[in-house]
């Protein structure tokens, strides 16, 4: 399903200067919009929590198939069955006559499929899963000429498991099977600049959702700890760590005595 919906929402370029102050990630923002209008698959290479599956939703709702289905598979202890169910269909008895049904591909159709967490499968199973991908699709896609409709596929891979298979022979196979624009993700450490604009992003969402912590802010003691800290766990730590801090604030101004003990340490 085509649909009129411009590639690029209207000021998201400025949105983007506005979302962020990192040459770097603006850098990979422009980078996602211009791959967003073609429909080559992604790899999105990142530490955890650095905003991988946020990424993957930007692409998806900056390209053709925004009004389309948007769709996670999560790859952490799949079990085989499942697996099997979702790829390479499982048979079905209706209106007398048996069919494949291929559940998660016919739930993708015209939309994206994110695959997250790809990197916990075993190299091997990696493949599996693409060139089932490929095989559910021709038999799904068969009475068609074209490729539309085809789930485009958006992977992630933890940045160290990167660097484990670059050199190894299933990359090298991942790209052939994929034809793939790969996308490194910086930890937040590495944008640090943002944190200030991050921070006032997660404590808005807390003042939007919460009635008790419409008051909420922050203390600039514990803005400036927040900006010396690393943050290995990058976004999904601190949006933790601004969570404990309302909660312990009691919706007030949280202090450092309210972030997570670490950030105290630095
Ligand atoms: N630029 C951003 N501004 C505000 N929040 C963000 C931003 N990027 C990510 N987030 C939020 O940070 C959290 C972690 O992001 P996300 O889930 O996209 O990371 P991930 O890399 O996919 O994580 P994992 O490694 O666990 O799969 C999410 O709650 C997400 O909404």
């Amino acid at each position: 399903m085509l649909t009129t919906k411009p590639f690029f929402k209207k000021n998201l370029l400025h949105d983007i200067e506005k979302s962020s102050k990192s040459i770097l990630m603006q850098d990979i923002f422009y980078k996602i919009l211009r791959l967003a209008k073609l429909d080559s698959n992604v790899i999105l290479v990142g530490e955890i929590g650095s905003g991988k599956k946020r990424l993957a939703k930007i692409i998806h709702e900056n390209s053709h198939r925004a009004e389309g289905p948007f769709h996670t598979f999560y790859c952490l202890n799949i079990d085989e069955e499942e697996y099997k169910n979702a790829f390479w269909g499982r048979l079905q008895f209706e209106d007398n006559h048996l069919s494949l049904k291929y559940d998660l591909l016919e739930k993708t159709i015209d939309g994206t499929l994110y695959l997250d967490q790809f990197s916990e499968l075993s190299p091997a199973f990696m493949l599996d899963v693409i060139i089932s991908y490929h095989k559910g699709c021709k038999q799904l896609f068969r009475h068609r000429d074209d490729d539309k409709g085809k789930p485009r596929l958006i992977l992630s891979l933890n940045q160290e498991f990167y660097h484990e298979i670059l050199h190894q022979d299933v990359w090298e196979k991942l790209l052939d099977e994929l034809n793939p624009v790969v996308i490194m993700l910086p930890p937040l450490r590495e944008h640090k600049e943002d944190i200030p604009l991050i921070i006032d992003y997660f404590l808005d969402e807390i003042r939007t959702n919460y009635i008790d912590y419409k008051n909420l802010s922050m203390s600039a003691h514990a803005l400036l700890a927040c900006f010396n800290y690393d943050w290995p766990g990058n976004l999904l730590q601190l949006k933790n760590a601004i969570l404990q801090g309302a909660i312990l604030s009691r919706g007030n101004t949280i202090e450092l005595r309210h972030l997570p003990f670490s950030l105290s340490l630095d």
